[in-house]
Formats: structure tokens, sequence, C-alpha cells
């Protein structure tokens, strides 16, 4: 297959010239995505009733009015309590240097009232999914919320920077509802993760927002749960919340409450529109086409693969991810294909290349299984991105610093040579592909696709057959003039693996059908 050109080369000055322009110009997209807090907060007006929570670990089970508690009473509530575990690499630990409170697990506490009786799924939809979201959401989205723990923190207590374990698929975030004990400290800082420059941190104090309430109130804090938070230390008294996992309910579950009436949203989809509009219109702009691989903002869950899943079922759950993505990324998703523009979900997986002492990074259409131990196997698939491209059908892609030194690709059993008269045959074809980065420098070092982050980050419980994971949108954009790349009727399929790149050698290699 040729791609070859006949158009006069150009100098490296001009070629120099053209990629800084690129640069600019990808820039200029990712600064038009309006982001807002990835996070909710408030109080709402309680009846006293609403505050009796019903607690024990055996039949003599005792109740408190959290509105009116005395100190005895809540102390009797923390020594009703278990030591609070968190995960660490797919294992409960106990560790008080990192988390210092009470728990108590679901079976063993009830709480007279629900978040939705409080109002508080309306007021996390509109003020968290929505508020980012693009138009076409409004009156879609459906949430529930899972009851998880009650924390008490007495003196002292505490718990370290963490993202909540995704429990399943659907969760998209974490309810926090804060108690009226009387209490100081323990504010709950949120903080962005590994953004560049400076991540953004937000903090929500809890014991201060009630105090200012002239009625019984319960706090709450929403946040999305791939967004690191920690609770400071409890300075006196004792604070007493209730955790809830929230769920994007699918289309085949029975509604829990009535379906939210839809609601006027902010538009905030127009910056990005029109810089993207404006870019396809620019006969500069990529004039060959090319594709964009966005770095989505927020983590999302993905079911672990085992040996026992089947490649097409890894790739669904990453097609179904795209129905639940959170803030900007949904807006990104919903423009770009509004716009015709071919686009899916992608995980980019990045190798440290301790074989040939250089990174590289590889590109796959559904999640990986990277559990230790690795058996990667020997020869050229000895190696992390050797094993992904041989036996996961990964594509190999340039990093997001520059293109791919052409001359390296036999070290990946990809060059010039041998089989590039074959048809490309679209179950084998591997790349590489030239891709053009953007919002890279958001997933700083160390928390993109390494087989370690993916695994040992500090979650709220062991990894549970589900990690987060980082995304990528891989956008296909046509040559000026003809920019559209989506195939009528079929937003979904993108089939990337017939793609022909422009100025990339397409060549056939071997794959082994090992999933
Ligand atoms: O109690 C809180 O404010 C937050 C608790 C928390 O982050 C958790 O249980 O994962
Ligand atoms: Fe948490």
């Amino acid at each position: 297959m040729s791609t070859q050109s006949n158009k006069p080369e150009k100098s490296k000055e001009e070629l120099e010239a053209d990629q800084q322009k690129l640069s600019k110009q990808l820039l200029s997209l990712q600064d038009s995505i309006v982001r807002k807090p990835p996070y909710c907060y408030g109080t709402v007006p309680v009846d006293v009733k609403d505050c009796i929570l019903f607690y024990g670990k055996d039949d003599d089970a005792r109740r408190i009015n959290l509105s009116q508690a005395t100190d005895e009473q809540l102390q009797h509530l923390a020594k009703t309590c278990d030591p609070a575990t968190f995960g660490v690499h797919e294992q409960d630990v106990y560790d008080e240097t990192y988390r210092k409170a009470g728990k108590l697990d679901a079976e063993h506490f009830s709480l007279n009232v629900t978040p939705d009786h409080l109002g508080l799924l309306d007021i996390v939809r509109d003020q968290l999914v929505l508020v980012n979201a693009p138009q076409a959401y409004i009156g879609g989205t459906k949430i529930r919320a899972e009851l998880y723990k009650l924390n008490v923190y007495g003196p002292q207590s505490f718990f370290k920077p963490h993202v909540d374990t995704p429990r399943g698929e659907t969760m998209f975030g974490s309810l926090v509802l804060v108690f009226p004990t009387s209490y100081e400290g323990g504010a709950l800082v949120l903080r962005e993760r590994g953004c560049n420059p400076a991540p953004k941190e937000w903090s929500v104090d809890s014991a201060s927002l009630l105090s200012q309430t002239s009625s019984p109130s319960i706090a709450y804090v929403a946040f999305f749960s791939d967004v690191e938070h920690e609770v400071l230390p409890v300075e006196s008294g004792y604070r007493v919340t209730i955790t809830y996992n929230l769920h994007y309910v699918s289309e085949d579950e029975p509604p829990a409450v009535s379906p939210p009436q839809p609601r006027l949203v902010p538009k905030h989809e127009a910056a990005f529109r029109a810089t993207l509009q404006g870019l396809l219109d620019d006969p500069t702009f990529l004039p060959q086409g090319g594709n964009l691989l966005f770095c989505l903002w927020h983590q999302y869950p993905l079911p672990t693969p085992t040996e026992d899943t089947t490649l097409e079922e890894s790739r669904q759950a990453l097609r179904r991810l795209a129905d639940r993505l959170k803030g900007s990324d949904a807006l990104v998703l919903q423009v770009v294909r509004a716009l015709g523009l071919d686009a899916s979900l992608r995980i980019v997986l990045r190798d440290e290349g301790w074989i040939y002492d250089r990174t590289t990074f590889v590109m796959c259409d559904h999640a990986v299984r990277l559990g230790e131990p690795l058996e990667f196997g020997d020869g050229d698939a000895g190696n992390l991105h050797g094993y992904l491209l041989q036996a996961k059908r990964a594509i190999l892609i340039n990093g997001p610093f520059g293109p791919l030194d052409k001359s390296d690709l036999w070290r990946y059993g990809l060059d010039d040579e041998g089989s590039s008269d074959d048809e490309p045959n679209s179950d084998c074809v591997n790349g590489p592909m030239e891709v053009h980065w953007v919002n890279y420098l958001h997933w700083h070092e160390g928390v993109d696709n390494t087989h370690k982050t993916t695994y040992m980050a500090y979650g709220n419980q062991a990894s549970i057959g589900t990690a987060y994971w980082r995304v990528c949108l891989l956008i296909r954009v046509g040559p000026f003039g003809q920019r559209a790349t989506m195939t009528a009727g079929d937003e979904h399929a993108t089939n990337d693996f017939k793609v022909v790149l422009l100025e990339v050698i397409t060549v056939v290699v071997q794959s082994y059908a090992v999933y």
C-alpha cells in the first residue's frame, strides 16, 4: 500500500514551522474547553427526626439523634465502629498513619432518610453531572445513590489523600453527608490529580457550614470519585458522615424515583465548538487530515479483564463508556461528533522501555489486564509493548512530544521491508499510527496507564474487579474540504485498523490470537 505523495518535499525549516503552527492550533483547542469544579456542596434543612440513626452489630441496636447528640452518645457510637481500612494494590490494609477513623458497614446502621428524600439526587444531577455537560444530556441522565458506609472521626482522626475505589462501571461519584454534631476541623479537601502546572484544590469545611445554619441541617459534598480527596484532622468533637456511591442508572434498570424533569443549564459548549469549527475551516490545520488524541480529563472505571474475558467483551466495555463521560469530557465527545468527526475511546499505555532504553506508547481499543506478576513471554514479546502489540492488537503510536522516528521501527518488528505488498488485513495491521496529542500535560508523569499506577493508587477499598483508567478520545479529522469522517448512522464504529495513514508506512505484522 503506497502512501507516497507527488508533492515536492518540504524543507526542514518549513516542516518545523508547520509543527509549531499545529502545536499552537492544538493548544487553542485545549484552552477553549470550559471546566467546572468537579464537586458540589451545600447544606439542606432537615427535620430533627431525619437525623435519627439506629446502629449496632448485635441484636441490641442503639438509637442516636445526630442533631442533638451528647458527647457520651457519640463516644458510644465511635466505640461501636471498626477501625477503618483502605485499599492499596488490591488489598485492604489498616494503617493509622494513613486513615485514622472508625467505620460501620451498611448492615450495621440505618438512617431515617435517603439522599432522594432530601432532594440531593436532583441537586447532584444539576450541579455536578449536568453543569458542564452538553445540551444533549439534559433530561437524559438518571442517577442513584448506593449506601456505602458510616464514618466517625474523633479528635485527631483523619483520612489522607485517596480516590474512591470504583465499585462497578456505572459509578461516577461519591456523596458524603455530614451530620450536625459539634466538632471543629475535619475539612474535606479535593484536589485535581496530576494536573499541570499547579493542581487546583478546593476545601469544604462542613463544621463551619453547619454552624451558619439556623435550623437543623445536614451538609453534603458530592464529587467525581476519581478526584483525589482527604479529610483533614478533626481538632475537637466527633465528625459523623455517611457516604454513598453515585451511579448512573442504566436504561434497563427501573428508576428508583420518578424521572427528573429537564432543566435549563447554561451552555458551555460554545467556545470549544467555535474553536474546533474554526480549525476545521482553516486550510492550514492538518491540511491532509490526521488523528487527534484527546487525553480525557477524568479517569473512568473499567472492568479488569480476567483470563475468561473475551476481546469483544473488553471492547464493548470501553465503547459503553462513551455514554458515561463526565463534565467537559462528555462535551468534547458530543461536539466532535456533532461536527461529523469520527471519535471513539482508546486506552493508551506507556512502556518505560527497560529493554531498548526508550519510552514506547501503544494504543488499544480495550482495557488490558496489567496486574502483577505479568508474564510478557520471551523474545520480541518479552516487554510490555511487545506483548501488547503481539497479543492484544495494540497499535504503536508516537508519543506526545513528536513523531515516531521511522528508523526505529525495526525495534518493534515494524519496518518498511517485507510484507508491505500484501493487502492489509483489518485484523493484523497495527500501526504505526501518527497521532496529535491534545491535553497530555494534564497527565503528568506517573498517572498514565503503566502497570504500576493503574492498580496501585490508594483507594478507599481494595479494588474489586474494576480499576480507574486514563482514557483517550481518538478523533479522525479528514483533509481540508472533506473534514467529516463519521460513517452515517454508525457513530460508534471507528475501525482504525483500516485507516490508511498519511505519510506513515502501513505494514502487516504477525498477530497472535491470544486474548
Ligand atoms: O468522611 C468523609 O468526609 C469522606 C470519607 C471518604 O473519603 C471515604 O470514605 O472514602
Ligand atoms: Fe473517599
